[in-house]
């Protein structure tokens, strides 16, 4: 089962048409990346899927249920991290989460375990400081942990890595890794690396329509071309290589950069062969050669130029 369905959702501000009728579904248990540049139009969907803002056209099912605007009803299957969430300042996280979770009404012996349970999840388990003077990354980690009190059956998480160093992003992106499964993840964001490193499946938004939509892997394997990388150390021996016989047959496949050479084949095996064998003959020596394998990034740019 799917548990977020979206069918021709249209949104416009004005007369400027944000989204144009995009469908996208996400599997149970997955996480999902939902990509799109700045402006894309990420926040106005997650907007819409939690009925906060109004669509114009089209269909939200959140875990079966269609999704109407200014109704909660399906907000009980969702638990939300906003790209900039908000705390009391003055609190500290277990007192933060307590009162969370008493003003949606949980019983009390469930909160304190499940409060226990979500700050050992995002390592604040030992942490007795004001959320006030608490670090960004450590700001989204507790985020993480309220959004989580009521075991969402899906968690939207809205750019919740941007602002953070390593560190912090490695953090966020285990604990999303964590609850996979137990939770179906939604995260905007334009960080590719990140997506690569979790998602199982994504959609890119770009200029109203998902340009791009599918498991990772596959999206990988349909484009696959792979690219030889042939790094020079001098000039010299650059152009010595470019005048190779057969790489003047390449030259549509064939992009320099500085010192390095991309020649791109859909048998890359039998190029690296035919550039080792020639080096080797010409007493040439690169400071690198490598295979470089398709990569989200590539995917990406293609669909966004
Ligand atoms: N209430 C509004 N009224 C008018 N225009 C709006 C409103 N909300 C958003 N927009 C416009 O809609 C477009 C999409 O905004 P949105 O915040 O959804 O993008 P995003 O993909 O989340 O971007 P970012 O990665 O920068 O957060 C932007 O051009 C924005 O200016």
């Amino acid at each position: 089962m799917d548990s977020l369905i979206i069918e021709n959702l249209s949104k416009s501000f004005g007369s400027n048409r944000i989204i144009d009728s995009i469908s996208f579904s996400v599997p149970q248990g997955s996480i999902f990346g939902f990509l799109g540049e700045n402006g894309a139009g990420k926040t106005t969907t997650m907007k819409m899927i939690l009925g906060l803002l109004k669509k114009d056209d089209g269909i939200i099912k959140v875990c079966g249920e269609e999704v109407y605007y200014g109704e909660t009803k399906t907000n009980r299957f969702i638990g939300y991290l906003p790209d900039v969430p908000a705390f009391y300042g003055y609190m500290k996280p277990i007192e933060y989460l307590k009162l969370c979770g008493e003003i949606t009404g949980m019983d009390g012996k469930i909160l304190k375990r499940r409060i226990e349970e979500l700050l050992n999840l995002v390592g604040l388990e030992n942490n007795n400081k004001k959320i006030g003077g608490f670090s960004r990354g450590m700001k989204q980690r507790l985020g993480i942990a309220q959004s989580l009190l009521n075991e969402p059956k899906l968690l939207i998480c809205d750019e919740p890595t941007s602002a953070l160093d390593p560190v912090g992003r490695k953090e966020i992106l285990d604990i999303l890794l964590k609850i996979k499964g137990k939770s179906t993840v939604i995260f905007s964001t334009h960080i590719l690396s990140d997506v690569e490193k979790i998602c199982d499946s994504i959609a890119i938004l770009h200029k109203g329509n998902i340009a791009l939509s599918g498991e990772v892997e596959k999206l990988k394997q349909g484009k696959r071309k792979d690219v030889l990388s042939i790094e020079f150390t001098e000039q010299t021996d650059l152009n010595k290589f470019m005048m190779f016989e057969k790489i003047l047959d390449y030259k549509e496949h064939i992009n320099v950069e500085g010192k390095n050479v991309l020649i791109s084949s859909n048998n890359i095996g039998k190029v690296q062969r035919y550039v080792l064998f020639e080096l080797g003959k010409e007493n040439i020596l690169p400071a690198k050669i490598e295979i470089l394998e398709p990569t989200l990034e590539n995917l990406f740019m293609e669909v966004v130029k």
